[in-house]
């Protein structure tokens, strides 16, 4: 007779390292606008990554590696020349400059982006204002997008991405123009994500921020390359910051 709880308890073991998020192979070249004139950009050249839950992923790499080009094929904004993405579960992405648009208010941008995520308008409201509280972006509600700071903007930009509780989160350098305590509450709201079983990518640029990740993957000549000096576990991170 088969032993059912082994089997689940294996069934189990399995979904757990089970990639939310595979890609394997990616390569991407940007060719010249005109002919004759510029010149092609190899950026990837096989990139393989696998994102799994609940952990906290840092990208890195110099400025031009391809990390941006990576995380929009990760997300499937951009098309890969060739390679395979498989996806277990919603996406949600930051992009670099932000998606928004200006006319806008922040209350109408979080009704259409909900709209386009198929969430009630009851939702909508529910999971905007545990945003605005957590990133302090209440009393903007009512502005028009281009109407607010380049921090603020980015709040919504990061807040906008989060809005449907997706499984896998593609941050490209999220915090930018974030004052000192929004960059904490937004680690806070992170690592909070990640403990319910979020999967998080961030494109991050800041030495300081190492020991915040429970992997590092550095993006170099095309591929992601992982760092093999393991960065501090989490639960020893400082809480403050460096
Ligand atoms: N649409 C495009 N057309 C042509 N070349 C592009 C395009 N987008 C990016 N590139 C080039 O591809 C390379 C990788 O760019 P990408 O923005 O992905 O790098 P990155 O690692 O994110 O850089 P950074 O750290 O500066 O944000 C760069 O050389 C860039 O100039």
């Amino acid at each position: 007779m088969p032993n059912i709880s082994n089997q689940a308890a294996t069934a189990s073991q399995e979904s757990a390292e089970k990639p939310v998020l595979a890609a394997n192979g990616i390569e991407k070249r940007y060719e010249s606008a005109l002919p004759f004139v510029g010149q092609d950009v190899t950026v990837l050249t096989g990139a393989d990554v696998s994102l799994y839950p609940g952990e906290i992923v840092g990208i890195v790499g110099e400025n031009g590696s391809g990390k941006s080009t990576l995380m929009k094929i990760l997300v499937g904004a951009l098309r890969p020349d060739s390679g395979s993405i498989s996806r277990h579960g919603t996406v949600g992405w930051c992009p670099q400059e932000t998606l928004l648009y200006d006319r806008l208010t922040v209350a109408e941008t979080f009704e259409l982006f909900g709209e386009a995520y198929g969430l009630s308008a009851d939702r909508v409201r529910r999971r905007r204002g545990e945003l605005a509280d957590r990133l302090d972006f209440e009393r903007f509600l009512e502005y028009r997008i281009d109407h607010l700071s380049g921090g603020n903007r980015q709040k919504v930009n990061l807040a906008v991405a989060l809005l449907h509780d997706p499984d896998v989160l593609l941050l490209d350098e999220p915090y930018t123009g974030f004052d000192w305590e929004t960059y904490l509450a937004f680690w806070e709201l992170a690592e909070d994500l990640a403990a319910d079983g979020t999967t998080i990518a961030i494109i991050s640029h800041l030495i300081s921020e190492r020991e915040r990740f429970d992997r590092i993957l550095e993006l170099r000549d095309g591929r992601l390359h992982e760092q093999t000096e393991p960065p501090q576990a989490r639960s020893s991170a400082h809480p403050g910051g460096e």
